[in-house]
């Protein structure tokens, strides 16, 4: 099984970095603009892999896309990250183009792959990925739910003062500051519905915790976040390459799903070896189907700033 990963920024090296030590895939390749720095990452990376105990071959690649060739699953994170005080949506003027081009060239040289887009605005760049490149909507799936849920779960867990491994939830909708729509109603400590732990407010806290995850990082950071980024596309890599059936939010192209049509958002996907194998529709509430319209509403003029 061979990965091929291009931006080998901050998200970048993450992510293949988590590839490696979860010892899956065969092959990653890195590939970065930047003169030399996917291979520098690439060998970095390679001397953990006897402290870490992984097999898999990392190698680098300075655009050079034939190195890329054959690949199974491609993930997309080239592109500017956001600077404090900036939405997601202000990265559309420099992302689009680096997105458009990056796809073209993966898709010439490994004309199979199932592509993961993660560069911002995610769910915009994932539409564009399937307006210009005519993929089959199962092969290009947006990363940003499984990141948002497991947030969702960070901040859950602090407010119920339990561990994460207790408890479970879901962020479905536009992975972007206003968008995203925790599902708290349906949120559980080992399946007993957290309202029956936190009150209204402390419920309140968490969903609007979760939605600004991405900005408070960025805050702290000064640049945004790259560990549960990392983390959370090497989990969808795994359950595509190892064929694990599971279920994560992803943004995918819909035709009628939840209401929606013509616009890349995310919902519940089961992910295996044809990359999205289904949309799990779930029943909302009225005031989560409220959520879902308005935030697909913001994605949707998102996409309209896009020259198609
Ligand atoms: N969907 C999500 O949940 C998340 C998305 N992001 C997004 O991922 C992107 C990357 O973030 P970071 O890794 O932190 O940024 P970074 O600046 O550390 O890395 C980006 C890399 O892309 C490379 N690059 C730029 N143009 C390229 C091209 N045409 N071909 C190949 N490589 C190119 C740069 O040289 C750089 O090394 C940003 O757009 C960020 O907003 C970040 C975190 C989570
Ligand atoms: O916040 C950002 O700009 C990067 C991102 O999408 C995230 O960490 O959720």
């Amino acid at each position: 099984m061979k990965v091929t990963v291009v931006g080998a920024g901050a998200v970048g090296a993450s992510c293949a970095e988590y590839i490696a030590i979860k010892d899956f895939a065969s092959e990653v390749v890195l590939l970065d603009i930047k003169e030399g720095y996917a291979e520098g990452k690439a060998m970095d990376l390679m001397q953990t892999a006897s402290l870490n105990g992984f097999d898999t071959k990392i190698t680098g690649s300075t655009n050079d896309y034939s190195k890329t060739a054959g690949s199974h699953i491609a993930v997309i994170t080239s592109g500017i990250p956001r600077k404090p005080g900036m939405t997601r949506e202000e990265l559309i003027g420099i992302n689009a183009g680096i997105v458009k081009t990056v796809s073209q060239n993966l898709l010439e040289h490994s004309p199979e792959a199932i592509i993961i887009v993660v560069s911002n605005p995610m769910d915009t760049m994932t539409y564009l990925v399937h307006k210009t490149t005519g993929l089959p909507k199962n092969r290009i799936i947006g990363m940003g739910g499984a990141l948002d849920s497991a947030r969702f779960k960070y901040r859950l867990a602090e407010a119920l003062e339990a561990p994460i491994s207790d408890v479970d939830g879901m962020v479905i909708g536009g992975h972007s500051d206003k968008g995203m729509v925790p599902l708290i109603g349906h949120a559980t400590r080992n399946s007993v519905k957290v309202s029956e732990f936190l009150n209204q407010d402390q419920m309140d806290y968490v969903v609007q915790e979760t939605k600004v995850g991405g900005a408070t990082l960025t805050g702290l950071l000064g640049t945004s976040a790259w560990y549960a980024p990392g983390a959370a596309v090497s989990g969808l890599v795994q359950a595509i390459a190892c064929d694990q059936k599971k279920m994560f939010p992803c943004s995918t192209f819909l035709e009628g799903e939840y209401g929606l049509n013509d616009i890349c958002i995310g919902v519940p996907v089961i992910l295996g070896k044809n990359g999205i194998e289904k949309v799990v529709e779930i029943e909302l509430s009225e005031a989560e189907k409220a959520k879902m319209q308005e935030s697909a509403e913001g994605v949707s003029k998102t996409n309209g700033l896009l020259e198609l």
